[in-house]
């Protein structure tokens, strides 16, 4: 039987799943906020070198309490992680969670999956790093390029079988799809890989508002600077034990960066929402590896440097938002 998905928040990302499984052959409703009329009238509308330009009209709805009295197989969630934000994420989606339904996350981060296995601590939560950068450019509007991959693995790593399974199956359905997904037994190191881009590239191209190739061209020391951070990020990575977290791999991830230099580059999310006056990722992505780092004793003062300025321009603008209410 085609299974229920639930996609919360269908932004950049969200969208592109909606796609993405509804090729798949899964029923999928979105619950859509800010975009919810243009979606409910139009649809999506993927422009995208991996899948040309398409389209796709799922069942759009306002809100989780609209999607209840349903059994939900997956709920996606690909909202913005906020940690910290109350009500939580988790809070949030009581009334779509079933016994069964396997929780989701598509997002960036890390630490992020805490608030679900408190709050549901017999689902599956299945932890999913995201490459694909995607902006949506009006309302049910998305534009992508030609990479799209997930990496997927349990929350915990050694999560019951039953869990594993369920994280299988959603690989299979990404790929039946069309869609690239890669299943990890452990995907704690790869949430650390894709760290090491987002925690210097996504904080410093919004506070500078500038594409990753504009910052790195603004001066002579901007790549040095990144580059410092990720290597801050790396010895953090290998204190909780993810030995295979290596400058290699860092070099790997600032030359994706460093390739796009003859062209104006891409602009990581956290841009996108300072264009949009909206609330950053900074605990998920930057907050919380600051505090393992205290917590480890490993130096990053790089990072903490980009927290307090990244914490300060967030509070600034969520400041400007209730003003602009007045
Ligand atoms: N964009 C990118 O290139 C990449 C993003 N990521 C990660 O993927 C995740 C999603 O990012 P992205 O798609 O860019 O984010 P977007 O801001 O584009 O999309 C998030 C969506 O969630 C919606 N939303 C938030 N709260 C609610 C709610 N309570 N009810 C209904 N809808 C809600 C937002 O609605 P509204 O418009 O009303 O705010 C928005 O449509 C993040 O963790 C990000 O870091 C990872 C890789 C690449
Ligand atoms: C940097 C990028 C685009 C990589 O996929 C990303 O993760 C983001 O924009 O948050």
């Amino acid at each position: 039987m085609a299974p229920n998905v639930l996609i919360f928040g269908a932004g950049a990302i969200g969208s592109i799943y909606v796609y993405i499984l509804d090729q798949a052959g899964a029923n999928v409703t979105a619950v859509c906020r800010s975009n919810y009329q243009a979606a409910k009238e139009h649809g999506f509308e993927i422009m995208s070198e991996k899948f040309g330009h398409v389209k796709v009209k799922s069942s759009v709805v306002r809100t989780v309490e609209e999607a209840s009295g349903q059994e939900w197989d997956y709920v996606l969630v690909c909202s913005k992680a906020m940690c910290g934000s109350r009500p939580t994420t988790a809070e949030i989606l009581k009334p779509v969670v079933g016994a069964k339904t396997a929780i989701v996350l598509l997002q960036n981060g890390i630490s992020i999956e805490e608030e679900y296995i408190e709050a549901y601590p017999s689902n599956p939560v299945i932890s999913v790093v995201v490459y694909l950068p995607a902006t949506q450019l009006a309302s049910g509007i998305i534009k992508m390029g030609d990479l799209e991959y997930l990496e997927v693995g349990t929350y915990p790593s050694d999560a019951p079988s039953s869990h594993k399974e369920a994280a299988s199956a959603f690989c299979d359905l990404i790929k039946a799809g069309k869609g690239h997904a890669i299943l990890y037994d452990d995907v704690q190191p790869r949430r650390w890989s894709k760290l090491i881009v987002n925690a210097p590239w996504n904080p410093l191209c919004a506070l500078a508002r500038s594409t990753d190739v504009a910052f790195m061209n603004a001066s002579p020391q901007a790549t040095d600077v990144v580059w410092s951070v990720m290597k801050e990020i790396v010895a953090i990575a290998n204190a909780l034990g993810y030995a295979e977290i290596n400058e290699e791999e860092a070099a790997f991830q600032l030359g994706r960066a460093k390739a796009r230099i003859p062209d104006k580059g891409i602009e990581p999310s956290m841009l996108a929402d300072i264009w949009l006056g909206r609330a950053m990722e900074v605990e998920a992505i930057v907050g919380n590896t600051v505090r393992i780092a205290e917590k480890k004793g490993v130096p990053a003062p790089g990072l903490t440097m980009i927290y307090v300025l990244t914490k300060a321009l967030d509070e600034s603008n969520a400041r400007q938002r209730i003003l602009k209410k007045l």
